[in-house]
């Protein structure tokens, strides 16, 4: 049986695939250099993977934000940690539903087998704990991703999926001028 090693304080991830036939770690040396490949062709709606096997936790680089309580922060405990942020993501983390056995990975573009599997972090978290310079390369790159706090209603707009809890945020703080700490259009 594979040892299960813990990645990191509040994550724990096992060696063996999460989802053979579906996802593959390319784990690269360098810190935070792996990423996730798809194993499997899909299409624009497909289903990628279920979040499944979810524990809540602090924030934490691992962990996704899922409502806007202090204390909705889930780690994945599965290779679904290693989807890296792109600005032009070709899936979405979906956690809106009120029923979290409907949260999942969909594709929001079409996924060849071998392409890495991306989704654009602001759409889950509000302020994250390890913001860090972007190196998606994509033509409308943010630069600097520190969350959905610093970005313009229209900026997030732009992206074709940000869950609730982020607009709900988003109206709070856009209604009531606290924590508005948006910088010039990036
Ligand atoms: C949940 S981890 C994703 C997996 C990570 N690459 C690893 O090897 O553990 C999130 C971290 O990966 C890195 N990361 C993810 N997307 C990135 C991107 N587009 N550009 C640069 N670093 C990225 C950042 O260090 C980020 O805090």
């Amino acid at each position: 049986m594979a040892t299960t090693h813990v990645h990191s304080a509040n994550a724990t991830v096992s060696n063996a695939p999460s989802h053979p036939g579906v996802l593959f770690v390319e784990r690269l040396p360098g810190s935070f250099a792996s990423r996730l490949v798809s194993l499997k062709p899909f299409k624009p709606g497909d289903v990628v993977a279920r979040l499944e096997g979810l524990t809540v936790g602090p924030k934490a680089y691992s962990s996704v934000q899922c409502g806007t309580g202090d204390d909705e922060h889930v780690e994945l405990n599965s290779d679904l940690l290693y989807m890296n942020h792109s600005c032009e993501p070709n899936v979405v983390v979906d956690v809106s539903s009120s029923d979290r056995h409907n949260w999942h990975v969909r594709a929001v573009k079409d996924v060849r087998v071998g392409d890495l599997l991306c989704f654009f972090y602001p759409s889950t978290e509000w302020d994250m704990e390890q913001p860090f310079d972007c190196t998606c390369g994509a033509r409308t790159c943010l630069k600097t991703i520190k969350g959905a706090r610093y970005l313009s209603r229209e900026e997030l707009g732009r992206r074709n999926f940000i869950n609730a809890h982020i607009w709900k945020m988003v109206q709070e703080r856009d209604n009531t001028g606290n924590n508005v700490p948006i910088k010039a259009k990036l």
